[in-house]
């Protein structure tokens, strides 16, 4: 590991996205953002030239192809993005002994276990992304024995695109939404995220690299809803506020046709990050408050 590891820079890529912005916000001047076009997955060459020009203490990566049913059609881009990219910038992190977090989704698994999934769990993706995603984390391990894959799921917050804003900008337009209420997960704010990867990298600098860092670790929010769920928070809390309250109606997920099949039920184990970090993500309720609130304030 670099000698400064403990306060060393940390590079995070998809600069743009929704992990990014809230790691350069908790994480102050140590974060250094990278992303399209200086840092491109298309563009195999300006990986490791990122890598090079930053000389990070770790890297974060947070880029990823996201559209999850745009992915269906854009397979090879999906791949780039969320396999191949991944596996040359753990590379690239490897030769130079650099420990990467990699960022994976609950999407790797069907959604069928009826319990919440643990790290060992068969994964079994049911879309392109899932797939995609699942084969970059198989990339990144093979790359790096100092990489950290952390899935998370069901990500927003008041920047970027995710479903609590697409929930506010609806209800603000319809008197009535529909809402799938049948698909289970753990809705997680990227603020938290972003404390928890912080909070990760602050262990790694006090110890030093261990090799029993190295694998997969869920780390979701605490508590778990259905997307109905977290629209109905979402909105109840833009209603205090002033906006008003659409009427929302639960329906199941075949009233809801989309080109990718969502996991009926993707909610993840988070106690091995607790064990190994000892890093807890808070409840999913009053995050959604908060963001909803930031969205609010910047509307
Ligand atoms: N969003 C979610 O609900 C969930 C996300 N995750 C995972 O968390 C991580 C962070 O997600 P999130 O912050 O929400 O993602 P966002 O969709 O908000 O941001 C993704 C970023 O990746 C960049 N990107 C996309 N394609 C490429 C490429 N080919 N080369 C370089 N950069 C690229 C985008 O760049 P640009 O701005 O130029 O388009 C964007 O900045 C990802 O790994 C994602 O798979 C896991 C579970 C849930
Ligand atoms: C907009 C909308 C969606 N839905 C349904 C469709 C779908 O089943 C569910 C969620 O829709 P979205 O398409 O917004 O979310 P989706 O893109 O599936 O979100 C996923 O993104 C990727 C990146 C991940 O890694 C996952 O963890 C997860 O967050 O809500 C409704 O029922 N009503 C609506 O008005």
């Amino acid at each position: 590991m670099n000698e400064d590891a403990t306060g060393g820079r940390i590079l995070v890529t998809g600069g743009n996205g929704q992990l990014a912005v809230s790691l350069a916000a908790a994480g102050g001047p140590r974060v250094v953002k990278t992303g399209r076009p200086e840092f491109d997955f298309d563009r195999p060459e300006t990986i490791a030239a990122a890598v090079a020009r930053h000389k990070p203490a770790f890297v974060v990566n947070a880029a990823a192809w996201t559209a999850v049913d745009a992915a269906e059609n854009e397979v090879e881009a999906a791949r780039r993005a969320n396999e191949t990219g991944p596996g040359i910038l753990a590379m690239a992190c490897a030769a130079q002994d650099i420990p990467l977090i990699h960022i994976s989704t609950d999407y790797v698994f069907s959604g069928d276990k009826g319990a919440p999934y643990v790290e060992t769990d068969p994964i079994s993706p049911q879309t392109v992304y899932g797939a995609t995603k699942a084969a970059g984390e198989k990339a990144v391990l093979a790359a790096s024995p100092r990489a950290i894959i952390l899935r998370t799921a069901w990500v927003y917050s008041a920047h970027g695109r995710n479903f609590v804003k697409t929930m506010i900008a609806a209800g603000a337009k319809n008197p009535k939404l529909r809402v799938v209420g049948d698909q289970h997960g753990n809705p997680t704010s990227s603020d938290d995220l972003a404390d928890a990867i912080l909070a990760i990298l602050a262990r790694i600098g006090q110890t030093g690299w261990l090799p029993g860092y190295a694998g997969i670790y869920h780390a979701t929010a605490q508590g778990e809803t259905t997307w109905y769920g977290l629209a109905v928070a979402a909105l109840e809390e833009a209603a205090r506020h002033g906006r008003s309250m659409p009427q929302i109606e639960a329906i199941r997920t075949e009233d809801w046709p989309t080109p990718a099949k969502r996991p009926k039920d993707s909610r993840l184990e988070c106690g091995k990050l607790k064990q190994v970090f000892g890093v807890q993500l808070p409840h999913w309720q009053p995050a959604v408050v908060r963001t909803v609130d930031k969205i609010i304030s910047t509307d």
